[in-house]
């Protein structure tokens, strides 16, 4: 039997409804099935976010926030939170550091709707109650070329921006002492003079140079050099005001601008106040450390109107204070610019002095008091400079050691003395002792048992006839080292005495250690013994003292038969001066000893 046409049709018609509905469900299955997919990969993405310290965030057209993602602790994205960045504009955030010109520009960019990179801000994070530094970068989103709002991410640049600080911190500080260093002290130093200017004021630079700190840095320990300079800091700053600056140079000089002071007068209690303070004892470690400093100043604008021009015036200065004895304040005056273009001059031509044969040696005779014969001789060093005539070595000696060319210098007077004392020798004179003046210096920077060493081997002096005079200040370096040395030297039969004994560091103690042979009255108390009472008490106690410890004298200066007389009434064992003889060359020194040990021979001889 044949279906009606209409009942096939409409089999037909359910078969394909049938199809596209199995097809609408497999389109539909897929559909969730990619839901599902791209769910599961927002939420993992969302974890990842979390999980980093960068932030993710969204703005809607009106450039709200309406999604904060990501971001560690540093933002709120739960949109309970009053603190939460949701529903507000960046502006309303508590947002801080940014100047209103960057602020202006960046609203401008978004309301322009350009992209935007980099934009650098502290906010208060609810979160860790922190103060963090962020950058920022977004873009507009458009659809169908329609505003949609702004997407972007964020960045925590807190470390950064600290590394990044403390890099700039101590490219204008002293990493030690958090003091302004040289650089940001040219800086405020500009400001200073610039402000100084405008309002007809005066500025006060002064240039501070510890005494000891090399002292108590080799003997203490760097720990202990660096605690005192941090506490010397700390002292300094507490002695200015707020508007001056304090700054470390280098080592253990630091500077200290004194703004609105006008001059000598308006800064002495400063200077005042800063030497006090810097005396008062320190301690380290169970340790009293004391300091001093010697201080130079110069003034702005009297004494000059740069930086440069007024540190190198205030630095002369200072150095005067080291020259005169130390832990005092100078200020720079005219005459010190000149003694430093001398020495500049006086250095250039010592360097050559040496091997053009400028140098030479004058020798004076020391005599025995009681038997008035000569028992030795000291050689003093002249320079014979074409442009400056003869010069006195008070004048050249101290830019010797100052220059270090003390040390070729020294080794030359050494070889030299000892060469013409075994002339006298071979000459068939009697055996002198030549004393030879050793700088402080010397020991410090030379190998001094190696040049004596040299000077004796070379010559063929016989040991015992070399002296070598130190002076007191020698003991201000390392004594153990410098008491040590002088036993070597004495173990080989050389003799050691203390020069102008009386006018330096004389410390009994090391005195006693110290292995000499005799001490050396300085001319100035010999030259007032018959004038002050003092000078001759001082005489007495020194000749007393040295007797005591087994140690002769010589008293330098002795110009006078008077004075001879004095000396003899008080025991004195040597005399030196122009009584005798002043040093002469030694082609005249020589005249001369030959004459002296004739008349001697003769006097010694039975009428
Ligand atoms: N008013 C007066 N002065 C007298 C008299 N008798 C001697 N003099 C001077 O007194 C100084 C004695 O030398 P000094 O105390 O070692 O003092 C020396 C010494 O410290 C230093 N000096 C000299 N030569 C050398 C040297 O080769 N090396 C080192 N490092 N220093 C030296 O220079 C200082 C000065 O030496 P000079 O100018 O030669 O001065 C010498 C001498 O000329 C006198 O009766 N009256």
């Amino acid at each position: 039997m044949n279906e009606h046409p209409d009942t096939q049709a409409l089999a037909q018609a359910r078969a394909q409804l049938q199809r596209e509905i199995a097809e609408r469900h497999a389109v539909e299955a897929r559909y969730q099935a990619q839901m599902a997919q791209l769910r599961a990969e927002q939420v993992r993405l969302r974890e990842l976010a979390e999980m980093s310290s960068e932030w993710f965030w969204e703005m809607d057209e009106e450039l709200r926030f309406s999604k904060v993602y990501g971001g560690g602790l540093l933002v709120s994205s739960s949109s309970t939170d009053v603190e939460s960045p949701l529903g507000k504009r960046r502006w309303e955030l508590p947002i801080t550091n940014v100047a209103p010109e960057k602020w202006t520009e960046h609203r401008q960019m978004l309301e322009t709707r350009q992209p935007f990179k980099d934009f650098v801000y502290q906010i208060h994070s609810p979160l860790t109650g922190q103060l963090h530094w962020c950058s920022i970068s977004g873009k507009p989103i458009f659809e169908n070329g329609k505003f949609k709002g702004y997407h972007g991410m964020g960045v925590d640049i807190t470390e950064r921006k600290r590394v990044e600080m403390r890099v700039e911190f101590l490219a204008y500080h002293d990493a030690l002492t958090g003091l302004p260093n040289r650089a940001l002290l040219q800086d405020r130093m500009q400001q200073a003079i610039a402000q100084a200017e405008r309002a007809q004021d005066g500025l006060a630079l002064a240039f501070i140079d510890l005494d000891n700190f090399k002292r108590i840095n080799d003997s203490l320990g760097h720990a202990a050099g660096d605690a005192l300079l941090r506490e010397i800091a700390t002292r300094l700053k507490g002695c200015v005001r707020e508007s001056d600056t304090v700054s470390r140079q280098s080592g253990d000089e630091f500077i200290v601008v004194l703004s609105g002071v006008d001059g000598v007068q308006r800064c002495i209690p400063t200077l005042d106040k800063i030497m006090r303070t810097l005396q008062e004892p320190m301690h380290f470690e169970g340790k009293e450390i004391s300091a001093s400093a010697s201080i130079g100043v110069a003034f702005y604008p009297q004494d000059g109107t740069t930086f440069d021009e007024l540190r190198k015036k205030a630095d002369l200065a200072m150095y005067r204070s080291k020259d005169t004895g130390r832990n005092a304040y100078y200020f720079y005056d005219e005459a010190m610019n000149n003694d430093a273009e001398e020495h500049l001059l006086l250095r250039n031509g010592l360097r050559l002095a040496i091997e053009r044969g400028e140098l030479v040696l004058h020798y004076q005779p020391q005599m025995d008091i009681r038997s008035g014969r000569m028992v030795g001789v000291e050689a003093l060093l002249r320079w014979q400079s074409p442009t400056f005539g003869l010069v006195e070595p008070g004048r050249f000696i101290p830019v010797a050691e100052d220059s270090g060319l003390i040390v070729p210098i020294g080794a030359w007077v050494l070889e030299q003395a000892c060469r013409q004392a075994r002339a006298w020798q071979d000459d068939g004179l009697p055996a002198l002792t030549v004393a030879v003046n050793l700088s402080a210096v010397q020991f410090r920077r030379d190998d001094v048992e190696a040049t004596v060493d040299q000077a004796l081997e070379r010559s063929g002096l016989p040991p015992h006839c070399l002296e070598l005079e130190l002076t007191e200040s020698i003991l201000l370096q390392d004594v153990e080292q410098v008491l040590a040395l002088v036993q070597r030297l004495r173990q080989r039969g050389m003799h050691f005495s203390i020069d102008d004994f009386g006018t330096g560091y004389s410390s009994l103690a090391y005195l006693k250690r110290l292995d000499i042979d005799k001490l050396k009255i300085d001319r100035s108390f010999v030259h007032d013994l018959d004038q002050t009472a003092d000078a001759a008490a001082i005489v007495e106690a020194i000749v007393e003292m040295a007797h005591k410890l087994g140690l002769r004298t010589i008293a330098e200066g002795v110009e006078s038969p008077e004075l001879l007389d004095r000396l003899r009434d008080i025991g004195c064992d040597e005399a030196q001066g122009y009584l005798h003889a002043r040093p002469m060359p030694a082609q005249d020194f020589s005249r001369y000893l030959h004459a002296h040990f004739h008349n001697s021979a003769r006097a010694a001889q039975p009428a």
